[in-house]
């Protein structure tokens, strides 16, 4: 069968003198991820150059060479660079998302502590249990049998995620996900803050968000108001954690914000830099990875049923330990994320001239961007079933003579070819952090409800994205209990 001709929003977008390919880019502007995707399938090397108004280029990959090359090969020359800072640097500051040198190194050596084992345990085993069992349980048992009770997943998700990563960074309970889903201010504020940021940062042209923000109207103008609001309420905690600290006898060190400020740091705006970048690695990545790994559960039920078998194997409130063995839902949720990457696309900035390993020229100051979602639906990297939802490619059966025999194993994929959470020097900090939250929301979750779709048949949800990936409009459930199955 011939294969059907490429449709011209698949291949190389026209470019034109001046203003590149601005046409293809505004009239893809409500489906980019996806089209830059089918850009790249057709491209040779997997790699393409896009070009923007004014002579301004980008690249875009999904080769796993070039991907260890930006990553790690040749990391000192990719940093986030200008645009980036440019886009982020009002609502961000300095913090480590939008840092790069000895300022990044500093608060990447600082706050790993916070990700050892000690503290990891502790986050899963009080942190989210408790949200769970207190917060998310009864709004979903409320819910249990009612025909006329949908609720948004995503946004309960979200929720459960905001309080957790508020916990973290700054000691601090935002209760967002009560049962009356208060319309909290700050997380509003957040929201609008890095919504608008993207928005910056994927702008056609920018200098009309530039024109704006100088005449201070529009998105600019919310955007201004966004940031004073989340900045003030992170120094007031900031300031009373400054207090408390120095109060204190012994240092307990249960959050980033007391780590930082015990570090001798006590300049409060780079200190809210920092917690600010933190909440938002935290916020929406772990809630955008559970509400399509539920939607895909609720179409694979023999995927639900082998995750359901390793739930029941374990504790009703499962610790660290039995969480980090749970083999075949931490593939299901890898398998997910290939499908539908939290962060679709991640972006650096060259520092001077490169060529890179497909021979594509990168002048000084080119934006190159690894295209996660691409790489997760490419046929070279995951043969003909790329498009299906297969946890079994994460894993294996441990071999007879083995005395687990029988058992699964998770056999992982390189960073450079799942890049779902970066890789090299800057791969994500909080990895094992949200695995360990993921699979304890997926085992409090299953045990005792069932999560059902309250879409119509054949209805699928569409993927967007701004910094990280949502379900456009909402994941509309309804919850069924698990009890007496
Ligand atoms: C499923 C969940 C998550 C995914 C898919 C994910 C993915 C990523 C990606 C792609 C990056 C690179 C971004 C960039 O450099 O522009 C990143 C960086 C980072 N992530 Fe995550 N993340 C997740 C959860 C978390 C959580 C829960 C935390 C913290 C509690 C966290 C903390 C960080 C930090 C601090 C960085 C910056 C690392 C650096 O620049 O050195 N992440 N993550």
């Amino acid at each position: 069968k011939k294969a059907p001709p490429a449709s011209s929003s698949t291949t190389t977008p026209k470019s034109y003198p001046l203003i590149g390919s601005v046409f293809s880019i505004a009239a893809n502007r409500h489906r980019r991820v996806q089209w830059i995707s089918d850009v790249l399938r057709n491209s040779p090397s997997a790699t393409f150059t896009l070009r923007r108004a004014f002579g301004s280029r980008q690249v875009f990959t999904a080769n796993p060479a070039v991907v260890q090359h930006i990553l790690k090969t040749h990391f000192h020359n990719y940093h986030k660079g200008f645009y980036l800072h440019r886009a982020l640097g009002d609502f961000l500051g300095n913090g480590i998302f939008n840092a790069d040198g000895d300022t990044w190194k500093f608060q990447r050596q600082v706050s790993s502590h916070e990700f050892n084992t000690r503290s990891l345990r502790k986050f899963v085993e009080t942190v989210v249990d408790t949200e769970l069992s207190r917060r998310l349980a009864p709004i979903l048992s409320s819910a249990v049998g009612s025909e006329s009770t949908v609720l948004d997943f995503q946004d309960l998700l979200q929720r459960f995620a905001f309080d957790n990563i508020c916990r973290i960074a700054f000691g601090y309970d935002p209760e967002y996900l009560l049962p009356s889903l208060p319309k909290t201010s700050f997380a509003i504020a957040f929201d609008d803050g890095t919504r608008i940021s993207s928005e910056r940062f994927n702008a056609a042209i920018p200098l009309f968000w530039k024109i704006k923000k100088l005449l201070n109207i529009g998105s600019e103008k919310r955007l201004r108001i966004a940031i004073k609001e989340v900045r003030d309420l992170a120094t007031k905690i900031t300031r009373e954690k400054k207090q408390e600290l120095q109060q204190k006898a012994s240092l307990d060190l249960a959050d980033l914000l007391s780590r930082f400020l015990s570090s001798g740091h006590s300049d409060e705006d780079f200190v809210v830099d920092i917690v600010l970048s933190f909440i938002l690695a935290g916020r929406d990545t772990t809630s955008a990875a559970l509400t399509w790994f539920f939607w895909l559960l609720s179409k694979h039920p023999h995927v639900e049923n082998e995750i359901l078998n390793e739930i029941k194997e374990k504790s009703e409130a499962p610790d660290y330990d039995e969480l980090k063995d749970m083999v075949y839902t931490h593939a299901a949720l890898c398998e997910s994320m290939r499908l539908y990457p939290p962060v679709p696309v991640d972006t650096k900035e060259a520092v001077a001239d490169d060529v890179l390993p497909d021979g594509t020229f990168v002048k000084k100051g080119t934006r190159v961007a690894y295209h996660i979602y691409a790489m997760g639906r490419s046929e070279k990297l995951w043969g003909p079933d790329w498009a299906e939802f297969r946890p079994e490619r994460w894993l294996k059966r441990v071999n007879a003579a083995d005395n687990e025999a029988g058992k699964w194993r998770f056999v992982g994929m390189d960073s450079f070819t799942f890049t779902a959470f970066q890789a090299g020097p800057r791969i994500c900090l909080g990895r094992e952090m949200a695995f360990l939250q993921m699979k304890k929301i997926v085992a409090g979750v299953l045990r005792r409800f069932r999560v059902v779709p309250a879409v119509g048949k054949g209805v699928e949800p569409v993927y967007i994205a701004h910094l990280t990936s949502l379900m456009q409009g909402g994941f509309p459930v309804r919850i069924e209990s698990r009890c007496g199955d």
